[in-house]
């Protein structure tokens, strides 16, 4: 009695602890995402307190600790099924989903129980779908367990690129059709996603219950758009639960299981990735061959990086980690890659003692709109970039470049699939990143032909080759005729890059070349300073600039000063700068016409003697701000 007494009170003590561990938990990562919360804290908890984590406290958590149980090294493939939920927006994959979680125990049900798998605020706020969700669902049919591992998918076109990724770890898709509406656009398009993926596909018409349900006419749709025989249609109601049985059923009995070995060497593919603040990149992969254990070394294919597996499991949805995870399955991985551009969707992982072929991964989507987005506060620049980089990770359809404005600052230009992706991008930074940042107004795509030539092309120079340092950095290599850079193109490269370009230049040797000696004259007398080479197919539109910068650097002076450029004895161009002129009729008040003009004459041959005797004052910095050009 005393015995049982102690136990009631230490677990007691530990549930208010669990509890508060839960608060700390959900505080430190200003998540609202409860059920993630819930399921790190219960595997924290669990691992430094079993011995009172008896079968009747694990209930209280989980509803599904016989499933777990089972032993998945001696799972067969044979029972497995992975399958995604696709269909036009709203159609009811989400409701779809809470009712096979309920009928498999992942969740219990309650009324509460609406879109469970959409776990982002935004979801919860928008009432959609933005995310691919993975639940592993342990589900018995004829006295057999069999592990179906399901993705709940978007149904808007901004997120078909989740679709497509999603369907890449499957052998299945539920195509769901709403049988009010019928076949819309989204069904048609993802349709031929599974189609084209060569996917084994199951229609099922939901909504049955609404009042203006027509399954046979959606039915007939379905067998005249898709080609598949309408017997093969599911009738349902996600939302009361009727036939939702029979979908698990069909599942099991038309879908293939994965055709993956275990005996074969590790390797699977990273179709989706998030970042967790304490536990850094967490990849979603699917295991196309052998087995992955904790503690086992693997390679990134992509960066040729080795990670040891710090963690690995099912996703039920919620985490729940594994000793090994086998070929067929679907699970995550940890493996201590603290950096975004480590964790890239579409790559394989494989083990490190067997190298294999990597996946042939996924098309880059192709971003539709685009927007600058900057830091209200400058100051915020890196945080706003650390924020950036993890919410690509999840969002992996999201295009960035490094971008800058006078007006706004360093930021960045994204583009998105959508209207609607951009707004949920950004609502995203706001909620699960705490950012503040200023969108401009969203454009589409154009093709420029420009103008005026861009400064490389203006220099003459030649490209010789391009590597990419990283996925920030290029080095470019050009041929440069010296005299093209020796001034000031250095200025301009730091100008047009805002100041993150670098330069360094060596000796090419000398090289044959077109090009004529030009002059320049003031007044008609050759300055000898600012003669040069110039090439001659450039030769006009550069003494046309050295005059207009003359003209800009020489001070005006009491006469006037012609300035020319000249190749041989022709002059090419020409610009003037007039003379001060003193007011000579301020003395005359009213009076004689014919005075007056007397005056200016005698002014004009004045300065016409002066212009031919004068010389003409150049300032010494003119000398080099003339050299200087005025790249566009
Ligand atoms: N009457 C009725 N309503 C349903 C049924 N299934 C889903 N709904 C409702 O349809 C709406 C959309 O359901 P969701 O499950 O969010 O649809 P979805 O396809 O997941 O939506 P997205 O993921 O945003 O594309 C919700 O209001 C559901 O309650 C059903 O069988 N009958």
């Amino acid at each position: 009695m005393q015995l049982a007494l102690i136990k009631t009170k230490v677990c007691a003590t530990l549930y208010l602890r669990y509890l508060l561990d839960f608060r700390i938990y959900q505080t430190r990562r200003k998540s609202h995402d409860c059920n993630t919360a819930w399921t790190v804290i219960r595997h924290r908890w669990m691992k430094t307190a079993p011995v009172f984590c008896t079968r009747n406290t694990t209930k209280m958590f989980s509803t599904q600790t016989d499933k777990e149980s089972i032993d998945m090294s001696k799972f067969p493939v044979e029972r497995i099924r992975n399958f995604s939920i696709i269909a036009h927006i709203d159609h009811g994959k989400s409701t779809l989903a809470d009712r096979l979680l309920e009928i498999t125990g992942a969740i219990t049900k309650t009324q509460k129980n609406k879109q469970v798998l959409d776990k982002l605020q935004v979801e919860r706020e928008r009432g959609i779908t933005v995310k691919a969700q993975t639940a592993s669902l342990f589900y018995e049919y004829e006295n057999q367990t069999y592990l179906l591992n399901l993705i709940d998918t978007p149904g808007h076109v901004d997120f078909s690129y989740e679709v497509s990724r999603s369907i890449s770890a499957c052998q299945g898709v539920l195509l769901i059709v709403d049988a009010n509406q019928g076949i819309q656009a989204q069904t048609v398009a993802n349709f031929y996603l599974a189609f084209e993926a060569q996917l084994t596909i199951i229609p099922v018409i939901n909504k049955i219950d609404l009042k203006n349900a027509d399954p046979e006419r959606v039915e007939n749709q379905i067998e005249k758009v898709f080609d598949i025989p309408k017997e093969e249609c599911i009738r349902i109601s996600a939302k009361l639960g009727t036939n939702v049985d029979q979908v698990l059923q069909e599942v099991v009995k038309r879908l293939p299981p994965p055709t993956f070995n275990r005996e074969d060497p590790f390797k699977a593919l990273v179709f989706d990735s998030n970042f967790d603040q304490y536990r850094g990149v967490i990849a979603n992969v699917a295991l196309f061959g052998g087995c992955l254990s904790k503690g086992d070394r693997i390679v990134s294919a992509h960066l040729g990086k080795s990670y040891e597996v710090n963690e690995l499991g099912l996703l039920k949805p919620e985490e729940l980690p594994m000793e090994r995870l086998y070929a067929g399955q679907v699970g995550y991985v940890i493996a201590g890659m603290k950096e975004v551009k480590e964790a890239q969707i579409g790559d394989t992982l494989y083990h490190q003692k067997h190298p294999v072929e990597p996946l042939p991964g996924f098309k880059p989507a192709k971003a539709m709109v685009f927007a600058g987005m900057y830091p209200m506060d400058q100051s915020d620049y890196s945080t706003l970039r650390s924020a950036v980089e993890k919410l690509t990770l999840n969002d992996s359809s999201v295009t960035v470049q490094r971008d800058s404005s006078l007006a706004l600052g360093a930021g960045w230009r994204l583009g998105f699939l959508g209207l609607l992706h951009m707004e949920v991008f950004n609502q995203r930074l706001e909620q699960e990143y705490n950012a503040s940042v200023i969108v401009t107004a969203p454009t589409v795509p154009y093709k420029a032909i420009l103008s005026s030539p861009r400064l490389i092309k203006n220099r003459r120079g030649i490209q010789k080759n391009m590597v990419y340092i990283d996925d920030h950095r290029v080095m470019m290599k050009y041929l440069f005729p010296l005299n093209e850079i020796v001034v000031d193109f250095y200025d301009h490269l730091k100008s047009m890059s805002s100041g993150y370009a670098s330069f360094d230049y060596e000796d090419a040797g000398y090289q044959a070349a077109d090009v004529i000696r030009m002059d320049i004259l003031l007044n008609g007398k050759p300055v000898e300073e600012l003669t040069t080479i110039v090439h001659r197919d450039r030769a006009y539109s550069a003494g046309k600039a050295m005059c207009e910068r003359l003209q800009d650097a020489i001070p005006r002076q009491m006469f006037e000063i012609a300035v020319q450029a000249a190749i041989g004895s022709k002059v090419i161009a020409r610009e003037t700068i007039k003379a001060f002129r003193k007011n000579v009729l301020a003395k005359c008040y009213g009076g004689d016409i014919t005075r007056k003009m007397k005056l200016l004459k005698k002014q004009a041959e004045g300065k016409k003697k002066m212009r031919y005797i004068g010389t003409v004052q150049v300032p010494k910095d003119a000398f080099i701000n003339v050299l200087k050009r005025k790249d566009k």
